[in-house]
């Protein structure tokens, strides 16, 4: 890599040569598949910005300049670009992020992998810049088509487009597809742009004729690139964005860095907000991802760098056995329809809509929406299966309390990657879902432990029809099935105590249930009996949960959600209102913003593992044993204070 090896920053872009810009796209081509190969990674969107960001970083002066990206998983150029050429601990503990990180570099701004904030963050800046008179200093936001379909980026286009002199310069990466082809009004409005001929071919015409015009050819040629409304508009129609009041610039070969630079560079002169529409291929250059119909490898785990192919294949996961089950129900019940937000694959929804293809639907990125449509699919009479990642919920939490609920809709959620997830770091964690989802009235919630779980309980959720259900699990490989040995009220029972006097009631919640059986066998150790619960539905908190707990000394609650507001909240709280108090200890995942590295990482980092959860409860057991008598079954006083 004689060339890439040489680039420290974006500086040392400056002195290339064309020709030389070329042969870096081929050596950074060269670097993402054999570094991604080996870490895993978003391989294919960042194939396709390989010639947009050396023409970024060539236009425009960052840090000074604000580049900003959107979602942020299309990074990785930019880092190489911008001193980070250290790919082998990509997305690990301890190694680069696989988004933007200010920790990482004075690069980058953007640090979550959420979607269409580009733009809001771009207005912001750029208003702090007009107001504090920044004028050397531009705000240039790069969008994908498919980020593009999300709300936020319409809320924002709507006030950037209201500051006709306020200088914004917006880059809409359009390869065309976010994981599968783009949807929607909008993707069919860009491929208008993308795919009409006149002005294509006028503009490859016009570029090779004025090229060989000495002296006012290249001019001319800028001129016409950069053409008016009314040339465009007579080639190719491209109103939208211009009757917003936006400038549009396009549509740019974006793997030819010359007319990048081209364009980029107008839109940098230009006083006002511009958007500069470039036509990207996802997984360019890499013949694996090309022929990869389903999402151009949009992000891979380890590969055969030469032929693309997976080099681990994990088992049965949590999402194939939903994808499975919904097929089933899909087959017995015509009224279920399934609902995605622009990740048909990736949540299992592809069987499903292979085979109904008319009771799916792909919203885009578009989670609040997909929330409310739900809410009126319910009202009119189907039964929506929403699937969406655990931490994409958060964006519709509105949407759910104040459409679904209020309206009593039976709207069944599937959350996906609920839990501790780990590389894709902070923001793709799913542990908020079973907090905030608390405070939504009438709302249940089910955590299931297993397979099987999986299936029960999603066909317990869609059989309810006046409420939002909800059904979370984690992401990869679904654990072993873990049998009941008994029943209490609607909950399970995994593990009995072995006496009638049980020290620990241990609230099992979801996937943690071989954590829970674990701590127990190491409890039994310390000679502490415990009895392993696990509620099945977690919300509301089964009302056979305290009368169970007061035949124990203590409760221990587990679950792979932040402990504020969680499972273990909801359960003190109904053992206080039930008149049940006893000690009770809460393990689940501290509030805060989680660093990348692997799942198994994160939960040893942050004590949920069972030597941790099993020392901590013996603490506790033999303080108990100090201080504290067992509440009797029937009696609901208070347990008193042993006296010293
Ligand atoms: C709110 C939200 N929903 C879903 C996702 C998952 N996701 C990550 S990238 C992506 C596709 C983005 O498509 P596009 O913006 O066109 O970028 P490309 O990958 O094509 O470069 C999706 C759906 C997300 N990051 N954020
Ligand atoms: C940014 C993005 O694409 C994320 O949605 C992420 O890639 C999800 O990763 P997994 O699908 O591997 O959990
Ligand atoms: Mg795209």
């Amino acid at each position: 890599m004689p060339l890439l090896t040489r680039i420290r920053g974006p500086r040392d872009l400056d002195r290339l040569t064309l020709e030389e810009l070329d042969q870096l796209a081929g050596e950074i081509r060269t670097f993402l598949v054999d570094a991604v190969s080996k870490t895993g990674g978003h391989l294919g969107p960042n194939l396709g910005v390989v010639e947009l960001t050396i023409a970024l970083h060539r236009v425009f002066e960052s840090p000074k300049d604000k580049v900003l990206w959107d979602t942020g998983h299309q990074s990785y150029v930019h880092k190489l670009l911008t001193g980070r050429q250290d790919f082998s601990k990509l997305k690990m503990k301890g190694g680069l992020s696989g988004y933007p990180s200010q920790a990482e570099s004075e690069h980058d701004v953007i640090e979550n992998s959420h979607a269409s904030t580009v733009l809001g963050w771009a207005d912001g800046i750029a208003k702090a810049n007009q107001l504090m008179r920044r004028d050397d200093s531009h705000v240039v936001a790069v969008i994908g088509d498919g980020a593009l379909t999300g709300g936020m980026a319409w809320e924002a286009l709507n006030n950037i487009a209201d500051a006709k002199d306020r200088p914004l310069v917006i880059v809409v990466n359009d390869n065309e597809r976010s994981y599968s082809p783009t949807i929607g009004g909008l993707a069919n409005h860009l491929a208008t742009l993308r795919t009409t001929d006149g002005y294509e071919r006028f503009l490859t015409r016009t570029k090779d004729l004025l090229e060989r015009t000495p002296v006012v050819g290249q001019a001319l040629y800028d001129t016409l690139h950069g053409a008016k409304k009314g040339l465009k508009d007579f080639i190719a129609p491209q109103g939208m964005f211009e009757d917003l009041g936006l400038k549009y610039v396009g549509p740019i070969d974006g793997h030819d860095i010359e007319a990048l630079e081209s364009a980029l560079a107008r839109a940098k002169r230009f006083n006002g907000p511009v958007i500069v529409h470039c036509i990207t291929e996802k997984g360019r250059g890499y013949q694996p991802a090309l022929q990869d119909e389903a999402d151009r490898f949009h992000a891979v785990g380890k590969i055969h760098p030469d032929t693309g192919l997976p080099i681990a294949t994990s088992g049965a996961d949590w999402t194939s056995v939903f994808g499975e089950e919904m097929v089933k129900l899909g087959e017995e019940r015509e009224d279920v329809v399934a609902i995605t937000a622009a990740m048909l694959q990736p949540v299992g929804l592809d069987k499903f809509a292979k085979r109904f293809p008319d009771r799916v639907y792909d919203v885009g990125i578009a989670e609040q929406h997909g929330a409310v449509s739900a809410a009126g699919l319910a009202h009119a009479g189907v039964h929506p299966v929403f699937a969406v990642y655990a931490t994409f919920l958060n964006r519709a939490f509105d949407q759910v309390l104040m459409d679904v609920a209020l309206h009593r809709c039976g709207v069944t959620f599937v959350l996906d990657r609920a839990g501790v997830t780990g590389t894709d770091g902070a923001s793709h964690n799913g542990m908020w879902d079973m907090s905030i989802l608390q405070v939504v009235p009438g709302l249940r919630l089910a955590a299931p432990r297993d397979a099987d779980q999986v299936r029960a309980q999603l066909r317990e959720a869609v059989a309810v029809e006046d409420a939002p259900t909800v059904v979370r699990f984690s992401k990869g490989a679904v654990g072993p099935a873990v049998p009941a040995v008994g029943r209490v009220g609607g909950m399970d029972v995994l593990r009995e105590p072995g006496t009638d006097t049980p020290d620990v009631l241990l609230v099992s919640v979801g996937a943690l249930a071989p954590m829970c059986l674990e701590i127990a066998s190491l409890l039994d150790r310390q000679g502490i009996s415990t009895t392993v619960v696990d509620p099945r539905w977690v919300k509301p908190v089964d009302e056979a949960m305290a009368p169970l707990a007061a035949k124990h000394r203590v409760v221990v609650t587990v679950e792979d959600n932040s402990r504020v507001g969680g499972v273990g909240s909801a359960i003190a709280q109904a053992l206080r209102d039930a008149g049940v108090d006893m000690p009770l200890r809460d393990f689940g995942i501290p509030p805060r913003f989680l660093d990348h590295a692997s799942r198994a990482e994160v939960m040893a980092e942050i004590g949920l593992t069972a030597p941790d959860v099993a020392r901590q409860v013996t603490g506790l057991v033999a303080k108990l044993d100090g201080k504290y008598e067992r509440s009797s079954a029937d009696a609901v006083d208070s347990v008193e204070p042993a006296r010293d």
